[in-house]
């Protein structure tokens, strides 16, 4: 596991940014699997802006989702579906037939989670997928505890989570859907290059807990410490826990550049 401290969310936004341009260089079609919250705004941000500048050529990117909420009407504007059409898939000039997602008002949401699995295997697989976490270590929406060789599934959401994410639902915690259909954290290992972002003091002891902690289900986000590509990127607040600072950075500076992220 890779761990770069960078000044704030901007720049580590940018970083990122430039990690998927490169591969999109590399890969034209890459599926980039795509989170949703607040942290990876700035990565689409910089991205669009990329695009925008004729720095790199996105127009045939694929782009996969990582979780949804179950139950929210087709179409609500803080479904998952809408948010990242609305943040991602537009924004980079996107046809809504290159996203790829779970229904989260399928009838059968079993059958739903199983049909989204074989859908991303179909497509070639995940090349790069971003990851937030939550305060509790959730990756995803995988809650603290969750199997470390699980597939998309349905999930509920820990009181928490939903304190949390009550901020998108006017801060009615009433509002915030109980139930959720996330990739499971076996399906996450399987993309080929895992991209964590935390910005915030508010994720220290999270990400503390993910990089320097055993890998525990209990830690959800501590998988990714079985995968061999995975990059944790997180500005000097979500670092302020880690005890190995000075050698991350020492890494980072030292690193060759045609390496990449
Ligand atoms: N399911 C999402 C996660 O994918 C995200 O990482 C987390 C943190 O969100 P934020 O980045 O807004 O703190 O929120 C939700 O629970």
């Amino acid at each position: 596991m890779e761990v770069v401290i960078v000044p704030d969310a901007k720049a580590g936004g940018e970083l990122i940014a430039e990690a998927m341009a490169q591969l999109l260089r590399r890969k034209p079609d890459a599926l980039l699997g795509v989170a949703t919250g607040s942290t990876p705004l700035p990565i689409y941000q910089a991205l669009t802006a990329k695009v925008r500048a004729g720095e790199v050529d996105a127009s045939r990117a694929r782009i996969a989702q990582l979780d949804e909420y179950v139950g929210l009407p087709t179409g609500h504007p803080e479904s998952y579906r809408a948010t990242v059409l609305r943040e991602v898939v537009e924004p980079l000039g996107l046809d809504a037939d290159a996203f790829m997602g779970p229904d989260g008002s399928a009838e059968d949401v079993q059958a739903a989670c199983e049909a989204y699995d074989r859908a991303l295997s179909e497509a070639g697989g995940v090349d790069l997928q971003l990851l937030g976490i939550g305060t509790d270590g959730h990756i995803g929406f995988n809650e603290p505890c969750s199997s470390i060789a699980s597939r998309t599934r349905i999930k509920t959401l820990t009181e928490q989570t939903i304190a949390d994410n009550a901020r998108f639902f006017d801060g009615d915690l009433s509002q915030v859907p109980r139930h959720v259909i996330t990739q499971g954290i076996g399906t996450i290992l399987e993309a080929r290059h895992l991209v964590l972002l935390a910005t915030g003091e508010g994720k220290a002891d999270a990400v503390a807990a993910t990089v320097e902690g055993p890998v525990a289900s209990v830690v959800p986000a501590s998988a990714l410490q079985l995968h061999p590509h995975a990059t944790v990127v997180v500005d000097e607040g979500a670092a302020s826990k880690l005890k190995l600072t000075q050698y991350f950075r020492h890494t980072f500076a030292n690193k060759p550049e045609w390496q990449g992220l």
